[in-house]
């Protein structure tokens, strides 16, 4: 599934239109019947909920064919029980989004509903185009309008339901006058409220919520998920998101430069050429499936290291070897008897810290190793931004960067003179260490999580991951997946470093950096998922629980 900026969506627009020749008044047409869909579906849910009736009438000769008679069947997606007994007010902007709620307007009045147009304007001499043609329209079929120019309150609360057809990607900056207006008494009125493409307030590109912004119950995205559906907090106005395609082909996506993805099963085998069931040959054994060497753990976190170790190990790597401060050695000696252990040169100050020199050890080992995974748990140390340089620098295998390992490539003076790297680079930032990373503030990373991602990911050259719910998964080249599964119970310690064994792992066994940050992302959300429903109550989740999900 794509996900579009604005100036992507205007651009699509404008090509379906003026190049291949279907009107925008078709489009908006189009809108409009799936907007009433929506809208009729919520109310259906909500009578079903009520009632616990089904509203299909069973064919004969059983089957559930709603409404059909001796082979003759009704349009299903317009029906409902008792329509009259709703009566939906539909908010209309002077804008093309107000012309898809028009649109719509008809098409709940065709499907029996009592429908009201109320105008964020003075009069109909205000729109213009489509918009006004919609409006006309629906005018002529008697369908009642309202006009409210002004910035003065209104009352909505006689009505079922409300469309939200004020503010679409055309917007800018927080709604103003007779719009702000409206969407105050919208959200006052505590009625279901379905936007049309996004809810009026939402920013379309950022997320962020411009007040007084919808709090939607159900957002019909059209043609295309925009971004500021899927960056949280904001997002949350939006209520479910249904996707809906108006028409405009979905091929124009990639010649507009359209390469941001909902990381979904069909986008991990489609764009990603990734199948998770790729068949494991019999003839497979310890050595086939790749070794993972993590540099982790340190005397006060060492349980970072025995996590992110054995999720390597969980995610299917043949085998793990775990480098940590001789001091760890002992204590955690059968911790995970899947694990071999091997001590690597402490600092001068406390033999459980890790030490620069360490980096030659690290080097050492992988000659007979496939993927590092280097940073839970290991805290910083003198000289930690020479020894992720070293271990950039002269490994050349994949590697991945988590924590305190990020944290001291932030740090690190010097890193445009870095030598690149040859092999797949996969870092694991929180907003935090990503707001490190990319010398700006957290805030700034949380305005735009995608565009921030994607900027590092380019200008480095690796495939950054930033964490975070909806996190989001930058691929070098400039494509971007943001992925949607997950449990608010993972926010918890060292589910981090179980996802930095898991792409570790996953690494090992042949996957691209891409692949492994985004199978791994999405496997991690799902054993979240697991684990928290194991539990019972999402806020027992510890980050083992997650392994044992995996
Ligand atoms: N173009 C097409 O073929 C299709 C468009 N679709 C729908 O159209 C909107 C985008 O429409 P657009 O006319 O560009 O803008 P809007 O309707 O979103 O709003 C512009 C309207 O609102 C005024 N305005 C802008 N910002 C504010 C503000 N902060 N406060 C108050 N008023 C504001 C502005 O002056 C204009 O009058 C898109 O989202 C789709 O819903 C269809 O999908 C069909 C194809
Ligand atoms: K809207």
């Amino acid at each position: 599934m794509y996900i579009v900026n604005t100036e992507q969506m205007r651009a699509l627009d404008l090509h379906t239109i003026e190049h291949i020749g279907i009107p925008a008044f078709a489009l908006m047409e189009n809108a409009g019947k799936a907007i009433a869909e929506e809208v009729l579906s919520l109310c259906r849910e909500a009578g079903q909920h009520r009632s616990g009736a089904a509203t299909a009438v069973a064919a004969p000769g059983g089957g559930e064919a709603p409404f059909a008679s001796h082979g003759i069947a009704a349009d299903a997606s317009l029906h409902l029980p008792n329509p009259s007994a709703q009566h939906w007010l539909v908010l209309a902007g002077k804008g093309s989004n107000g012309g898809d709620g028009a649109a719509a307007a008809r098409h709940l009045c065709e499907a029996g509903l009592r429908v009201t147009l109320l105008y964020a304007a003075a009069g109909p001499a205000e729109l213009s185009g489509a918009a006004a043609l919609q409006q006309d329209a629906a005018a002529k079929l008697g369908i009642p309008q309202k006009f409210h120019g002004r910035d003065e309150a209104v009352e909505l609360r006689a009505y079922t339901g409300i469309v939200d057809a004020l503010l679409g990607t055309g917007a800018s900056g927080a709604p103003r006058g007779a719009y702000a207006a409206l969407i105050q008494a919208a959200n006052d009125s505590g009625l279901p409220i379905v936007s049309a493409d996004i809810p009026s307030g939402l920013d379309a590109d950022t997320g962020a919520r411009h007040e007084p912004c919808v709090r939607a119950s159900v957002t019909v995205c059209l043609a295309f998920l925009k971004r500021g559906l899927v960056q949280y907090p904001g997002a949350e106005a939006a209520g479910r998101v249904v996707v809906r395609s108006i028409g405009i082909p979905s091929s124009l996506c990639r010649q507009h430069g359209v390469n941001t993805f909902l990381l979904t099963p069909d986008v991990l085998r489609g764009e990603l050429q990734c199948d998770p069931k790729r068949p494991r040959s019999p003839e497979g054994h310890k050595g086939t499936y790749g070794h993972v060497l993590t540099a982790a753990g340190s005397r006060t976190m060492s349980g970072a290291g025995l996590l992110c170790s054995r999720a390597a190990l969980r995610a299917g790597s043949g085998l793990v070897t775990w480098a940590l401060p001789e001091e760890l050695l002992l204590p955690m000696s059968g911790a995970a008897p899947e694990l071999m252990l091997t001590p690597v040169e402490a600092s001068g100050r406390s033999r459980g810290v890790w030490s620069e020199a360490s980096a030659d050890k690290l080097i050492q080992l992988l000659e007979s190793r496939d993927v590092l995974a280097a940073g839970p748990g290991i805290g910083r140390f003198d000289g930690d931004s020479a020894w992720v340089r070293r271990l950039w620098e002269s490994s050349s295998v994949p590697l991945v960067l988590d924590a305190d390992a990020l944290n001291a490539l932030a740090d690190a003076p010097d890193t445009g003179k870095w030598v690149p790297r040859q092999h797949d680079t996969v870092l694991t930032p929180h907003p935090g260490e990503m707001a490190r990373l990319a010398g700006i503030s957290t805030a700034e990373v949380q305005r735009d999580r995608i565009g921030t991602a994607v900027g590092y990911a380019l200008r480095n050259r690796v495939t950054l991951v930033l964490k975070g719910s909806r996190t989001v998964i930058a691929c070098p080249d400039g494509r971007a997946f943001v992925n949607v599964t997950g449990h608010p119970g993972m926010a918890t310690g060292g589910t981090g470093d179980v996802l930095t064994g898991i792409i570790a792992g996953l690494l090992a066994q042949g996957l691209s950096g891409p692949q492994a940050a985004a199978l791994g992302v999405r496997l991690h959300g799902l054993a979240g998922e697991r684990a928290a429903q194991a539990r019972g109550h999402f806020s027992s989740v510890t980050a083992g629980d997650v392994i044992e999900a995996l």
